[in-house]
């Protein structure tokens, strides 16, 4: 596990994250959410050991994070960095090598990857020469090639289509079942819903929530029920100690208190059908917007 805790940093007068705590557990998938300028990127590279905290500290395994303990860290960095001019396959092997394979191992681990990503046709192609979606998957691949025992991405996802994405996904997730603590950010919030175990939202340098994706998604709830019937719902409107927040026409959601709301499952049920019913759970965008404004 990686742990943040009371982390700091300046910019001369300007604070870009403010202690910030959060933890990155073993075996989950951590999304990690805010607008621009939030401080996600400052975030992971004092996790990374790029750029040094004023105060507050980064623990692997409860142990100060040492630089030797880093190279075992996969990182996709914002600013992507691999070499244009060189292949595809030659540069993600090298940068096994760099971080300590043999060239058998790091030429191994470079095939099966770049198989895995789909990339294995583009292998001895010029990554200049490649799409940037696929540049992406190159920068993928290099992040993991050294089968990191921790994973920092920042914005994995950006410019990747649908099909690619779920490759990725599909690779990520089967590092976290290895035990490896991935964290990694991205703007697309249907996505980190979708993927992520944990979630922290981060706003002006400050962590706004953080937990569990459903425990959030739970404790931002107001009490809201969907109904759904096959008939016409519209009486739901002029029953008396509910909001109606949306209707239509079989189906509305509307506020209530648990008790209320039994109350109006009993009423539907005594006009007919009900095809459901359900407490109501926010979606990621929600709860984003509710604890960033
Ligand atoms: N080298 C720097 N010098 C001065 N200010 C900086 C520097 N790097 C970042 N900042 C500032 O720190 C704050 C946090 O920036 P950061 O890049 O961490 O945000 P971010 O959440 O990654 O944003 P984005 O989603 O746009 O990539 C911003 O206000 C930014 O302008």
């Amino acid at each position: 596990m990686i742990s943040i805790d009371s982390v700091t940093k300046r910019y001369g007068e300007r604070t870009a994250i403010e202690n910030v705590s959060f933890d990155i557990a073993a075996g989950r998938l951590t999304g990690f959410v805010g607008g621009n300028g939030a401080g996600k990127t400052t975030t992971m590279r004092i996790i990374l050991g790029v750029l040094s905290a004023d105060s507050g500290d980064v623990r692997l395994n409860g142990a100060p994070v040492r630089s030797d303990d880093r190279r075992r860290f996969g990182y996709m960095p914002e600013e992507r960095g691999l070499y244009p001019k060189m292949k595809v396959a030659e540069q993600v092997a090298y940068l096994g090598r760099l971080r300590g394979m043999s060239g058998s191992a790091a030429n191994a681990a470079t095939t099966e990857l770049l198989d895995r990503l789909e990339l294995g046709p583009r292998a001895n192609d010029t990554v200049e020469s490649l799409s940037l979606g696929n540049q992406q998957r190159a920068q993928i691949a290099a992040a993991l090639v050294h089968d990191p025992e921790v994973l920092i991405l920042d914005e994995p996802f950006s410019g990747l289509d649908p099909l690619a994405v779920e490759v990725v996904v599909g690779v990520l997730q089967e590092r976290a079942a290895q035990g490896v603590p991935v964290l990694f950010s991205s703007h697309q919030l249907e996505l980190v819903e979708r993927l992520c175990d944990d979630l922290v939202v981060i706003a002006d340098g400050r962590i706004r929530a953080k937990g569990p994706k459903e425990r959030l998604r739970t404790s931002h709830s107001t009490l809201a029920w969907d109904l759904e019937t096959p008939g016409d719902a519209a009486w739901l409107r002029s029953r008396p100690g509910i909001a109606v927040r949306e209707f239509d026409g079989g189906w509305a959601r509307f506020e209530a208190d648990e008790a209320t709301a039994q109350d109006v499952l009993r009423d539907a049920l005594s006009r007919g059908a009900v095809r459901s019913f359900s407490p109501y759970r926010p979606t990621l965008t929600e709860i984003f917007k509710e604890v960033v404004k």
